[in-house]
C-alpha cells in the first residue's frame, strides 16, 4: 500500500504529521551544526593546551543529566544515552583530527 492508495483524511492527516516531522527534522539538524560549531572551538581550545580529546568524567555526568531529562520528557532513557554517545564519538574524533593537525603544523613550523 503506498499514500496515493490511501483515504483523502487519512492522507492529509499523515501529511500534517510529516510538515511537523520535517520542521522538528530540520530544527534538529540546525541544532546539531550549533552543537558542532561550539565542540569545534573546544577542540582548538584543548588541542592549543594539550588537554586531552575525551574527559570522560564531563561524558558521565551530561549521561546522567540526559537520562533524567529524557525520563521527565517521556523518552527512552537509553535512546537519550545512545544519541548522545553517537553524537560524542563524532566530537572526539572531531578533537583528535584537531589535535594531529595542531602537532604537525607545530612541528612543520620548527623545520623553518
Ligand atoms: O566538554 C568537552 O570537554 C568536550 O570536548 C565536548 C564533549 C561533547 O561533545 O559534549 C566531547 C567530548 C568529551 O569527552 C566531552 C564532551
Amino acid at each position: 500500500m503506498t499514500t496515493s492508495d490511501i483515504d483523502d483524511s487519512v492522507r492529509v492527516e499523515l501529511n500534517r504529521l510529516r510538515q511537523s516531522i520535517d520542521n522538528i527534522d530540520a530544527a534538529v539538524v540546525h541544532m546539531l551544526a550549533e552543537r558542532f560549531k561550539c565542540t569545534q572551538q573546544v577542540g582548538h581550545l584543548k588541542a592549543a593546551h594539550q588537554l586531552p580529546p575525551a574527559d570522560p568524567a564531563r561524558e558521565a555526568r551530561q549521561i546522567a543529566r540526559l537520562r533524567e531529562l529524557a525520563e521527565s520528557a517521556h523518552l527512552d532513557p537509553a535512546f537519550a544515552e545512545k544519541l548522545l554517545n553517537f553524537v560524542v564519538a563524532e566530537v572526539i574524533r572531531h578533537h583528535e583530527r584537531i589535535a594531529e593537525e595542531s602537532v604537525n603544523d607545530a612541528a612543520r613550523a620548527g623545520e623553518r
